[in-house]
């Protein structure tokens, strides 16, 4: 077992975005200048955009309905890895508190926050994770990172410290996360045609860590990147946004970003790394990023639900067949978490090494 604060790895300290962002700049500091990004497809009329699937979960859990809902199920992950999850039965008063007291937490002064600070060879707390050189580009966004479950691996100093109405909210919704990603993870095992449980088996007692990503208003913001372009390491990703209407999520779908405009009260939730590799290869994580804008600063709330740290992931058994020979190798979870956590972001070259 990983000793306490070393799970998720090391980053270098940088700049407090938020802070940086209340100067009166008019233009960014090099350092968060990407030049070469691509721009996404934007049309004028967003009921005219392709959008990601909307799964309900009411669908999936009605006896009558249950068919064409793993079905589509199937279909979003297959096609898309990403869906919106509707009627997922997570109280709106539950989203709602946690959403404040999310917003509540950034309001915060600085010096308040960096009570919370990463500490030197720490990535989990409030900071930048995966700056690995001095010269590598930064995001225009500032993150707190909180490993929330299982509860004996939560870190003294942060979960438990945080401000109470804060950490009360923190905890009840990543319960209810856990309960909506476990009823998920059976139903993608129907999507799948894995065995009962294959999958799901591996989830028991597992990592969950939470990321509360703040990304200020920028003065350049076709200049700069919110978070870099990414495939999730995670087994399934449940995503929150605090205020519905600031869009700045995008996904890459066959080569071109598609911005996701987020349904009241649903999760986005994608597909990781990890599923990836049990689904051997059906479901692939795919590559996204968050793009930020001159006027209205931007909260999301990522709930990262992983395996058991102590578990070994594999393509699932049951899919291994004559016609569908194994592609990934076998790797200890933990190992996976710590080449992932160890590099800089990048599109999806993690996975790559895995390959058979
Ligand atoms: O803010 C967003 O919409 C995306 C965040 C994200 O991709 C992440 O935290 O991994
Ligand atoms: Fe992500």
């Amino acid at each position: 077992m990983e000793p306490k604060g070393t799970i998720l790895g090391k980053s270098l300290h940088v700049p407090n975005v938020q802070e940086l962002a209340k100067e009166p700049l008019t233009t960014v500091p090099p350092r968060y200048i990407h030049p070469d990004q691509d721009s996404p497809i934007i049309s004028s009329l967003p009921s005219s955009r392709p959008q990601v699937p909307i799964i309900d979960m009411a669908r999936l859990l009605s006896q009558d309905s249950v068919h064409s809902e793993v079905e589509n199920l199937h279909h979003a992950c297959r096609d898309w890895g990403f869906f919106q999850l509707i009627n997922h039965e997570v109280s709106c008063s539950i989203l709602e508190n946690v959403k404040k007291e999310t917003q509540e937490f950034f309001k915060l002064g600085l010096e308040e926050k960096n009570k919370y600070a990463q500490k030197a060879g720490d990535n989990e707390g409030y900071g930048q994770a995966f700056v690995v050189s001095e010269d590598q580009k930064l995001d225009w966004s500032d993150m707190l990172g909180i490993i929330t479950l299982p509860s004996h691996l939560q870190s003294p100093h942060l979960l438990p410290k945080l401000p109470h109405p804060f950490r009360d909210a923190i905890e009840e919704y990543s319960r209810e996360v856990e309960k909506t990603a476990l009823k998920t993870l059976t139903f993608l095992e129907k999507a799948l045609k894995i065995k009962h449980d294959e999958l799901k088996v591996l989830f028991l007692d597992g990592l969950q860590v939470m990321r509360m990503n703040y990304y200020p208003p920028c003065p350049q913001p076709e200049q700069v990147i919110g978070i870099t372009p990414h495939a999730d390491g995670s087994g399934i990703t449940f995503l929150l946004q605090v205020d519905d209407q600031v869009e700045g999520l995008q996904i890459k779908k066959d080569g071109i970003w598609i911005p996701v405009v987020p349904h009241p009260n649903a999760f986005i939730v994608n597909i990781g790394d990890v599923t990836q590799i049990i689904s051997n290869d059906e479901y692939k994580s795919i590559e996204h990023r968050a793009v930020v804008n001159s006027e209205k600063e931007r909260i999301s709330i990522a709930t990262f639900v992983n395996p058991n740290l102590g578990v070994e992931i594999g393509p699932a058994l049951s899919l291994i067949t004559p016609q569908t020979p194994v592609k990934f190798k076998r790797i200890a979870y933990g190992d996976h978490l710590k080449n992932y956590m160890s590099k800089e972001l990048k599109s999806k070259s993690n996975i790559d090494q895995y390959y058979i």
